[in-house]
């Protein structure tokens, strides 16, 4: 049978995992797919540091190892833009299948790519892309191909929520987690990207476009990081009963004038029965709500070498019986073609704390921000400390632009001396 030929783009955390397993088991990959797997090339940058990898195979010349005539699979694990769009557009217009767990270029260049693969009849899997070892891609893009999804929401970035665990857990400092998360192969090459919410984001714009089947890139994203939770926060989180995660939301939502998809990535202080709100450490857990199945939650390993490369090579088992069978897989669908929402109108629920004097008149002051702004408030808490207080209040929900608005209102307040916490919360806290 002729084999099938593959080939990889960087040998990182990911890389070397795929590699090593393509190596441990192409005999029973082969079996499955129905044709030998045969490795042919590996580019990498500097070839002396990857020992284990057999001379022959590597090479610095990415270009030139996709434009290979012979190469049927090209898996691409560098992860950004350059030179990764080139060499994947490269691929997939002379017909060779892309398997890639890059979220940041199906974010940004998704439409090329498909456009790419469209024009050529080449398959474009991407199931390590988002909530690493979880299938989440196929599920969505295939086994509810027959439902309406109408909600996505979860924890999708392993290293923030390894980070946010561990400061809950036992107060570890941000810097500590960071490294940690780090060594263990869970943070992007640029780390900025898994805690600014860059990754997130790009996650958040392609479950939102396959889920409702319209095109949402990485700037539709409303986008806040981890960067600015401190021990603060999570202490306050945890006075009112909830953990802080950082949480991904896709929404179809109905504006009034017609459907509309909001995608937004921020920290939530969660209820600690939220079944989210029990996911730690680099596990990723992701709600998919539709229509006729009801609720479905996806767990498991979201980021790390090896879960990581289980979805590469599973996508690569697929893309490879593909070219046998002369099939191919899902193709973009993106007919609903919905507009986004702005973040301003999304419905949020708010927690602030604030230090604020402790006299007469100032739960009147703050009130009266809250109302000039339309935000009615569910529960007010007070502390005295000799003459400062602490405020706690817990907003209904309201536009987030009034929310935002009332925020601002408070911190020019003079009887207000600094506020120390806000952050939006869901489900029923107290
Ligand atoms: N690490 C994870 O847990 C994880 C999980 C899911 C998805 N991903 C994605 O997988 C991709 C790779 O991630 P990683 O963690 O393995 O990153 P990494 O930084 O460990 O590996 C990338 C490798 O690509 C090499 N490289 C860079 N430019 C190259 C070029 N022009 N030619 C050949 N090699 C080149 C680098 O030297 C590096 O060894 C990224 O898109 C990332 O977002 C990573
Ligand atoms: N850096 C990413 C890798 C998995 O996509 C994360 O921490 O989730
Ligand atoms: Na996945």
């Amino acid at each position: 049978m002729t084999p099938i030929r593959v080939a990889v783009l960087g040998a990182g955390v990911v890389g070397t995992q795929v590699i090593r397993l393509l190596r441990e088991q192409g005999e029973e990959l082969s079996a499955r797919v129905g044709a030998p797997l045969e490795l042919v090339g590996v580019a990498v940058r500097r070839p002396h540091q990857h020992p284990d990898i057999p001379a022959e195979l590597l090479t610095t010349d990415a270009a030139a190892l996709v434009a290979r005539e012979d190469v049927d699979v090209v898996i691409e694990v560098i992860g950004g833009i350059d030179p990764t769009k080139d060499l994947l557009l490269t691929a997939l217009r002379r017909g060779a299948a892309v398997v890639t767990a890059n979220k940041a270029l199906l974010a940004e260049e998704g439409p090329a790519l498909y456009e790419a693969a469209d024009a050529a009849g080449a398959d474009l899997y991407f199931e390590a892309a988002v909530a690493g070892a979880i299938p989440l891609i196929r599920p969505i893009r295939e086994s509810l191909a027959g439902d309406r999804i109408s909600r996505i929401m979860g924890i999708v970035n392993g290293t923030t929520n390894f980070i946010l665990s561990a400061m809950t857990a036992d107060g570890s400092s941000y810097e500590l987690a960071l490294k940690e998360a780090t060594r263990l192969g869970y943070a992007e090459a640029d780390p900025t990207a898994d805690v600014d919410g860059f990754d997130a984001a790009a996650k958040a714009a392609i479950l939102a476009s396959i889920g409702f089947h319209t095109r949402v890139g990485a700037a539709d994203v409303y986008r806040e990081g981890m960067a600015d939770v401190t021990a603060a926060d999570i202490s306050a989180a945890a006075e009112l009963g909830c953990v802080v995660k950082l949480l991904a939301i896709c929404e179809r939502v109905n504006t009034g004038t017609g459907d509309a998809v909001s995608a937004r990535v921020h920290p939530v202080m969660l209820p600690r029965a939220h079944p989210l709100a029990g996911v730690d450490g680099a596990y990723n857990a992701v709600y998919v709500e539709a229509e006729s199945a009801g609720r479905l939650m996806f767990y498991g390993p979201g980021a790390g070498g090896a879960p990581t490369a289980s979805a590469v090579l599973g996508d690569l088992v697929a893309v490879a019986r593909n070219k046998i069978s002369g099939g191919r897989g899902p193709r973009e669908s993106a007919y609903a073609a919905l507009p986004v929402q702005p973040m301003g109108e999304v419905p949020s629920r708010y927690h602030i704390s604030l230090d604020v004097d402790d006299k007469a008149g100032v739960l009147a002051a703050v009130a009266t921000a809250f109302a000039e702004a339309g935000v009615s408030i569910s529960t007010v808490r007070q502390e005295g400390r000799e003459a400062e207080a602490t405020l706690v209040v817990v907003t209904h929900s309201a536009p987030d632009a009034a929310l935002s608005a009332t925020v601002s209102r408070l911190s020019e307040l003079d009887s207000v001396h600094r506020v120390t916490s806000v952050m939006r919360v869901m489900g029923d806290v107290a």
